[in-house]
């Protein structure tokens, strides 16, 4: 993309879950870049910083391609600068930051944080010194207020717990789109054709979060664009299988068609039930039928 001329207005977090408080950034980062006719972008990390400052792995709501993906789609960002946070990025200065990378690298004309922002070395950087830099700079700032919803700030870190225990309802609420995993088809056992639902094989790449075992309604949108409702297990299936590998399954109603190597994105809407050890497979293929049918009544009504 040639920024050159026009240059950047762009967002600032690391976004994980592009949920509807990084929407209010990220709408306005939109907006300003159409005010200022420059191109609307936002910097995220390819690794949580947490991951390395804390030495804790934060298992994540979305990897970067998913979260470039999802503030394209739902909020016009065609730029997503993907930073690789190490050692090295952990000790820059907040000055430097943004002087050196945004500024100078990225060509900022416009940054737009959060009412919480803290970044740089220490995290010494936050929202007023940012406003007076940039006011220094002579470029653009805007530090956007806290989004709640329901009584509660929205967070990556509330979605997280949510997801985990399969409130999957409400994280999509929070996060004002379906949660999202974009994988490769891989192949199964093909047990499922043979009991009369074909399932997709994906998995939750490492660092991604695995929501809460069960079933979901979930819909699958195809490479050309093209969707159709699902209905997926995450888990182990302990019916067919004795190992602890998790498996995101999907059967695809009124679908027959091979997708193995495609890559498509599984969008998470509700949780059905809890994953089951069933006596027997005709009681396993029971309950998938009735699972399937709740899925088609879910987007039916
Ligand atoms: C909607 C749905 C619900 C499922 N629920 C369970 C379950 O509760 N317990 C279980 O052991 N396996 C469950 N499975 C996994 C099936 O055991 C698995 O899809 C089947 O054995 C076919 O596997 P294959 O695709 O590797 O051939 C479910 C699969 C789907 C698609
Ligand atoms: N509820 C919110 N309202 C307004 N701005 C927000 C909100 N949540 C995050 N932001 C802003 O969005 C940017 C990205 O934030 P970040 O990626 O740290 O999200 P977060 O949800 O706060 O994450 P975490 O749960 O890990 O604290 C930051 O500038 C942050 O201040």
């Amino acid at each position: 993309m040639n920024t050159k001329d026009t240059g950047r207005v762009i967002a600032l977090g690391f976004f994980d879950g592009v949920h509807t408080g990084h929407g209010a950034l990220l709408s306005l980062c939109a907006q300003r870049a159409k005010e200022l006719g420059a191109v609307p972008s936002a910097f995220t990390f390819d690794t949580h910083p947490s991951a390395l400052i804390l030495k804790s792995p934060v298992p994540l709501l979305t990897t970067p391609a998913d979260r470039a993906d999802l503030m394209r789609r739902y909020y016009g960002i065609q730029d997503v600068i993907i930073g690789h946070y190490d050692e090295r990025m952990m000790k820059t200065p907040w000055q430097d930051f943004v002087t050196g990378l945004l500024v100078g690298e990225h060509k900022a004309v416009h940054l737009v944080a959060g009412h919480d922002f803290h970044f740089g070395y220490k995290g010494e950087g936050n929202p007023q010194k940012l406003k007076a830099l940039c006011e220094e700079l002579g470029i653009g700032c805007d530090i956007v207020p806290k989004v709640e919803q329901e009584g509660i700030t929205v967070s990556s870190t509330y979605i997280r717990t949510l997801i985990a225990q399969g409130e999957m309802a409400r994280a999509v609420r929070f996060l004002g789109h379906p949660h999202t995993l974009t994988d490769t088809v891989s192949h199964g056992k093909k047990l499922g054709s043979t009991l009369g639902f074909p399932t997709v094989n994906l998995h939750f790449p490492s660092g991604v979060l695995v929501p809460a075992h069960g079933v979901y309604v979930t819909r699958v949108v195809f490479a050309n664009g093209e969707s159709r409702p699902a209905v997926t297990n995450v888990g182990v299936r302990p019916t067919v299988d004795d190992g602890d590998a998790v498996t995101v399954e999907g059967f695809i109603l009124h679908f027959d068609g091979d997708l193995y190597g495609q890559t498509i994105r599984v969008e998470f809407y509700d949780y059905l039930r809890g994953e089951r050890k069933f006596d027997t497979l005709e009681e396993l293929r029971a309950e998938v039928m009735r699972n399937a049918r709740q899925t088609e009544d879910f987007f039916t009504a």
